[in-house]
């Protein structure tokens, strides 16, 4: 005869998560179980049913079907069944029989778990408080979302990254060189703004061609999963919901995006806490025309998103205007007039000098003057005269504080960032090799009569439609369409006789087995060069070009990044926007089959090869028409500006002064030499203004070696944690991962037969992924992910076991020869829970912060005598159902010794909560005053940025004073006699 009664609430031990049950039918054999809450029905056997009947006992608070709370007082058995007494929630004395209570409780409290019998085995209560005690540490950690991305450890872009992840109002411009890594510093943001919790909306438009480069960017190197949106799934979506605010992380192109007005408005009517735009400098303005399409959608959503980042290497590419607008657009109180900013960077030269000035005092008193002169306010005097009398390590820090001052009160540090090669070390040599060619009779001829009649331009204009100086430049797309327009020619293609492609089958036969990436202005061009290849070689060579769709291009970027060389294409040939932000630094020859007509194109154009990664010269293959317009168009480039040999960012300021007549002198020799003259010493006058002032204080404000070091180390500090291996181990153990160790570090992950659901990454039944916790290893080779704190599926397990139930309760065993049998122990953790808005990141100074109690049966705290470690070494396991009847026999004690351990825990969490207000309030007021003191002196901090951080400090502090804690998890410890 079983004991189960009809109306009897019982709780499933395996399946917890059915809530409570309720007996319905008891027979011989069988009993079966209704979970209201999730509407199933359970058989089991009656005599080994899984089954642990819930008993409350006084204090307890029990919710009844019609959602009254009954908090226990007393209880009465009527038939088997209990009937709870006590008071409810306005102090009515109530009851409440068991069939009545709410099949929606949910017992995942360590304590309501014990005493309902479901206990855990120990390796996972052990883990659990490991895994507390490691987010604990972790969230305090200066490093934490810097830590995981899949990244090279480079100086210049971990300290923007750090330094701007840390603002309230992170919106910059991020405008290193081609190649130096804006996408990664975009994505190191993004990441640790994530992670942290101080952003989980974010919106990245980029071009089209760009999409699914950063697309796999995130995945593969940040483990950031975006949602590329498009006008097929947002008109599918519209009718129920405003499309943007499906996901919360999308990547959207430009073309479409921009093009789109309907689409803008709902993108700028959610809320995003980061916008990013890739290649910004196509975003254009000017004071007689306002913004283009472009650049009016990103001012909208720039005032929509807290965070905005501006990516591009060229930010004057549009001119001087279209540069000031873009920094508006990320702080418009402090932008607001461009004579006024030409005038600021005028300066910039005296605070670079007083920059390096630093340097050179007390050692050089001479100095001071000059750095009196920008540093007046008495603050920095303080700085400026302990620097003089101080010894060497302070100083460092004294030099450190000025070096800020300068750089925040009269830089542009804040809101723009630049680097450049000439401080990144390790990018390789350029190298450029000209052809010089004969022009085909065809061309001859349109370049003969150029010669001859000054009127034909005109006509040439009118009759190809094509601008000018495209027309004089691009003479194979001149002669097509003047083919088209006169219906004239014999349908002999310009690739037949064009010298330059008989150059470059010859160059593809001189170099087997190299890989040359091919750049021509036009998309039309590339293609008719692919298929004109193809007929004269055989050779299928991939193009890739804005007309393209976008798997078209992937496919194209693929087949030329195989590495085999029966497989891969020798050969990719990309027009100018198609190629633009795109990596090819796997190859190092570039063949330009023109030249661009713009400066920063040509830098685009060789920063596809020339970027972090390159390992080898970058050869620069150059076949060019004598007497050409475009031979003319090389030597203003060459000669005027050394645009091949490295870049120097002063391309547009020359093409602003000198463009117009560059453009005259295309066809006239004397003309050219005039300008090249003008041009020369121009450019070697701006190189040494900047160098000396805005590129000079621009880089100084965009990298501090010192502080990108200690953020390195920092970094290398969560990569070597000698727990994180440890944890991996127990925690792959516990969540059913096999693992099968390949040698040189790296292991095989997959799911084990019992693995749980959900973890990401590895599904059951299907294959695993091979891992590394070496950043190096990882850094080799894309088929390996690396596994830190910050990997998905560590963050999964970690989340599981601390937030979940799992391993919330446990029972042990202990044998000891000086402690008698019999006796009851409880260990008891506690945890600090804090309840804030996620993004004002309260983990940073109070993260779950455990209280560990350890009682014995007469109350006696043996916290300090007894460590975790030495007691979850001795203890013994027992089966589960013994341990659940050992409980049920003890309920009683167990519930009296957990409310001592509370009592005992209450008494430490003062002394937490005040640690931790301290910390946070000394680390913002002293933000709080330099951001004061910045914006209100020099107007270079926005005032809501300071607004932000005083109302996140009266957050922080309210939620640090509010922090409570609750049992986080339970042991108890049944002492046994040594057997004699
Ligand atoms: N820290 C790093 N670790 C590994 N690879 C890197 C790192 N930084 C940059 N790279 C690689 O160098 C190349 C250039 O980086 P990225 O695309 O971020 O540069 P960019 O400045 O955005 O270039 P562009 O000006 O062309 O848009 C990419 O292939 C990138 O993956």
């Amino acid at each position: 005869m079983s004991d189960f009664i009809p109306g009897q609430r019982y709780i499933s031990d395996g399946e917890a998560e059915l809530g409570l049950g309720t007996i319905l039918n008891v027979d011989f054999r069988s009993v079966t179980v209704l979970f209201g809450a999730s509407d199933e029905t359970r058989t089991y056997s009656s005599k080994d049913a899984p089954l642990t009947r819930v008993a409350f006992g006084s204090g307890d608070r029990v919710e009844a079907t019609d959602g009254w709370i009954l908090i226990v007082e007393d209880t009465k058995d009527q038939n088997g069944l209990i009937t709870y007494i006590g008071e409810d929630e306005h102090g009515e004395l109530r009851e409440l029989p068991e069939p009545k209570i709410s099949d929606k409780m949910q017992f995942h409290q360590a304590r309501d778990r014990l005493l309902t019998g479901q206990i855990d085995r120990n390796d996972w209560f052990n883990l659990r408080y490991r895994s507390l005690q490691c987010l604990n540490r972790l969230q305090r950690h200066p490093a934490f979302g810097l830590s995981g991305p899949r990244v090279d450890l480079v100086p210049h872009q971990l300290f923007i990254a750090d330094d701007v992840s840390r603002r309230r109002l992170p919106r910059v411009l991020l405008s290193d060189e081609v190649g130096l890594g804006k996408t990664i510093e975009a994505g190191l943001i993004l990441h640790r703004l994530l992670t942290i919790g101080r952003a989980s909306r974010a919106l990245i438009v980029v071009p089209e061609s760009l999409t699914h480069q950063w697309l796999v960017e995130l995945l593969r190197r940040f483990s950031i999963e975006v949602t590329l949106l498009d006008e097929q799934q947002s008109g599918a979506m519209e009718r129920t919901q405003n499309p943007f605010e499906s996901r919360q992380l999308i990547l959207a192109s430009q073309q479409w995006l921009f093009a789109n007005p309907h689409r803008q408005e709902q993108a700028a009517q959610s809320s995003w806490d980061l916008l990013i735009v890739d290649e910004a400098h196509h975003l254009e303005w000017s004071s007689d025309t306002g913004g283009d399409t472009g650049y009016q959608c990103v001012e909208q959503l720039a005032a929509a998103s807290q965070g905005v980042l501006l990516l591009t290497a060229t930010p004057e590419q549009m001119g001087p205007e279209s540069h000031f607008a873009r920094l508006r657009l990320l702080d418009p109180n402090r932008y607001t007039d461009l004579e006024r900013f030409q005038a600021e960077e005028a300066n910039f030269q005296g605070v670079a000098g007083a920059v390096e000035a630093l340097d050179h005092y007390p050692a050089e008193p001479g100095k001071r003057k000059v750095l009196d002169e920008l540093l007046d306010d008495a603050d920095s005097q303080g700085l400026l005269d302990r620097l003089a009398e101080a010894e060497e390590e302070d100083a460092v820090a004294c030099r450190q504080s000025l070096r800020r001052h300068l750089l925040d009160r009269h830089g542009t540090g804040r809101v723009m960032f630049r680097n450049s090669r000439r401080h990144v070390a390790g990018f390789p040599e350029r190298r450029l090799h000209v052809s010089e060619l004969e022009a085909p009779s065809n061309y001859q001829r349109i370049l003969k009569k150029l010669d001859r009649d000054e009127e034909y331009l005109d006509t040439l204009l009118i009759e190809t439609g094509i601008d000018h100086p495209e027309v004089l430049l691009y003479l194979e797309e001149t002669l097509s369409a003047l083919d088209r327009e006169r219906m004239s020619g014999d349908g002999t293609p310009w690739w037949k006789t064009d010298t330059r492609v008989e150059w470059l089958t010859q160059w593809l036969k001189e170099h087997p087995g190299e890989k040359a990436l091919l750049i021509c202005h036009f998309a039309e061009t590339a293609r008719e060069l692919s298929a004109g290849l193809q007929v004269l070689t055989g050779l299928h060579v991939p193009v890739f070009h804005e007309g393209m769709t976008l798997i078209e291009r992937d496919r194209a970027a693929a087949a030329f990044a195989e590495q085999d060389a029966t497989e891969g294409s020798p050969l990719l040939i990309c027009s100018e926007i198609g190629s633009e932000g795109r990596n090819f630094q796997f190859c190092h020859h570039l063949i330009m089959f023109d030249l661009p007509p713009h400066p920063d194109q040509l830098e685009q154009r060789i920063g596809r090869l020339d970027r972090i990664g390159q390992r080898y010269p970058i050869d620069i293959h150059l076949p060019v028409f004598k007497e050409s317009p475009m031979a003319r168009l090389l030597r203003w480039y060459n000669e005027g500006s050394d645009a091949f040999s490295f870049p120097h960012g002063i391309g547009s300021a020359l093409f602003d002064e000198f463009g117009d007549r560059l453009a005259d002198s295309l066809l006239d020799d004397e003309a050219l030499e005039e300008l090249i003259a003008e041009t020369r010493p121009r450019f070697e006058a701006i190189q040494a203004e900047r160098l000396a002032g805005r590129n000079r204080l621009l880089e100084l404000g965009s990298q501090n070696p010192a502080h990108a070091e200690h953020v390195i180390d920092n970094i290398r500090d969560l990569d070597d944690d000698p727990t994180l291996p440890k944890f991996l181990d127990q925690a792959f153990d516990i969540f059913g991962i096999d693992t099968r160790e390949l040698g040189e570090n790296l292991t095989y992950l997959h799911p084990g037969p019992h693995m749980m659901d959900g973890l990401p990454g590895l599904i059951k039944g299907e294959e695993g992924f091979t891992a590394t916790q070496s950043r190096e290893l990882a850094l080799s080779r894309d088929d390996i992910q690396r596994l830190s704190w910050e990997h998905p599926l560590v963050q999964e397990m970690l989340s599981h076991l601390t937030m979940g139930a799992m391993g919330n309760t446990a029972l042990g065993l202990l044998q000891h020869p000086s402690i008698p049998g019999d006796r009851v122990m409880l260990e008891a953790i506690f945890c600090t829970s804090t309840p804030a808005p996620k993004n004002i990141h309260v983990g940073q100074y109070l993260p779950p912060t455990t209280v560990r109690v350890l009682i014995d049966q007469s109350g006696k705290d043996l916290s300090a005598s007894v460590s975790f470690g030495g007691l979850a070494k001795n203890l013994q396991h027992v089966k589960k159902g013994i341990a659940r009847n050992l409980i049920k026999d003890r309920h009683t004690l167990v519930r009296d010794l957990m409310d001592q351990a509370e009592q005992h825990a209450d008494a430490s969490l003062k002394s937490v909560v005040n640690d931790a207000h301290a910390e946070m309030s000394d680390t913002l007021d002293a933000e709080i005053d330099r951001l004061t003191a910045l914006s209100q002196r020099f107007g270079s901090v926005p005032e809501a940025e300071v607004d932000l951080m005083r109302q996140e400090k009266a957050q922080l502090s309210d939620a640090i004073r509010t922090s409570r804690l609750r049992l986080d998890a339970v042991r108890v410890i049944l002492t046994v006699d040594v057997p004699a």
